[in-house]
């Protein structure tokens, strides 16, 4: 669906004459269709440069962008606004029209593309549903929420029925419950469309919710791609790593507390939490001596902060009902955080 081959883009720097930078730097990309494919990078890797190329709002200095099997980047004109029909953008500031109702922002592609009013009606009415707008047709984006407008914004950007729609940091601007019901609205509207979706962002998490595939972005080129679920297990480039960390540490603990569960079903597997120096070791042996229970390490992790450790530890106790009681009892009387574990 699309193809960058050695894209180059420069600019010139600002500052002396003749100078430039390498906003994009060859990439070579191939994007499926009906592909989530998300590009992530820090601010200044480039990303925006790149997603713009792919509907024709910058034009690479060098190399070729082909969407949709049109090539994008030689064409002009009427043409290049007709290949744009197919290419729909949404945006982290939504870019709605403010003095139009959430009905109206949506019938405007329709109106430019020349649809006839009772036709364009019908439409904004299907692309009210699909978004989950209704009841809110009359509202101005300034009656919105974030969450809302983007669904405008999403609404509006499908009107002409795209084949690829592109997301410019479309969730940067939201809170994460409303980032991912709009993330939920994009993986429905891949499913049921068959849309495919080029995304740009710096969050991982959104990488993580819904992409297929992802290449990672610095300093204009990409320094990795592939298969999300092989990046996340096997990162190669320090920057992915980064990425990475973001979003595994939480994942693995809800995981790893499931498999603990599996396999200890008698007893309780308690998560200790410290902070400070060397106080679990005297925990633990105090926990064996004084009480009538088996105790089991399954799982730690200490990390140094300028200010001192901190990790949690995982045990497994097991014995009478009565004993486990006592123990967890003690554990809470100590410097020490206790969360007894149960299925999520
Ligand atoms: N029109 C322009 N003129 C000059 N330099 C530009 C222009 N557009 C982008 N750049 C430069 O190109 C590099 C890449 O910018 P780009 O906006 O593509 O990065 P990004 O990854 O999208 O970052 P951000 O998320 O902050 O927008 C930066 O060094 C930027 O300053």
């Amino acid at each position: 669906m699309i193809s960058l081959s050695k894209v180059n883009k420069y600019f010139r720097s600002g500052t002396a004459k003749n100078e430039t930078i390498k906003a994009v730097n060859n990439v070579n990309l191939t994007i499926n269709k009906s592909e989530i494919f998300g590009i992530i990078g820090y601010s200044g890797a480039g990303k925006s440069t790149l997603i713009r190329m792919l509907n024709g709002l910058e034009t690479p200095t060098e190399g070729s962008v082909v969407v949709a099997g049109k090539e994008i980047s030689k064409i002009k004109g009427a043409e290049l606004r007709k290949a744009r029909q197919e290419i729909s953008m949404i945006f982290q500031h939504f870019n709605l029209l403010w003095s139009r109702t959430v009905q109206e922002n949506i019938a405007f592609p329709l109106e430019i593309a020349g649809v006839p009013a009772k036709k364009r009606a019908e439409r904004v009415n299907e692309l009210i549903k699909l978004v989950g707008l209704e009841g809110r047709e009359k509202a101005y984006p300034s009656q919105l929420s974030g969450g809302q407008k983007q669904r405008v914004g999403i609404a509006r950007a499908l009107a002409n029925n795209p084949k690829v729609l592109l997301c410019d940091e479309a969730t940067s601007a939201l809170d994460p419950q409303t980032t991912d019901a709009i993330l939920d609205l994009l993986v429905d509207i891949n499913q049921r469309l068959g849309l495919t979706i080029v995304l740009i962002t710096h969050e991982m998490h959104v990488i993580r919710k819904i992409c297929h595939r992802v290449a990672v972005m610095e300093s204009g080129q990409v320094v990795e791609q592939g298969p999300v679920l092989e990046v996340f297990k096997n990162p190669t480039a320090p920057i992915t790593k980064r990425f990475v960390q973001q979003v595994t540490e939480p994942e693995e603990t809800r995981e790893t507390i499931e498999n603990l569960l599996e396999r200890f079903p008698k007893g309780k597997v308690i998560q200790l939490t410290f902070v400070g120096e060397d106080v679990e070791s005297p925990l633990i042996t105090k926990l064996v001596r004084n009480f009538e229970l088996d105790v089991n390490i399954v799982q730690g992790k200490i990390s140094q902060t300028r200010n001192g450790s901190y990790g949690t530890l995982f045990i497994h106790i097991d014995g009478s009902n009565e004993e486990i009681l006592r123990a967890i009892q003690f554990i809470e009387e100590q410097q020490v955080g206790v969360e007894v574990m149960t299925h999520a």
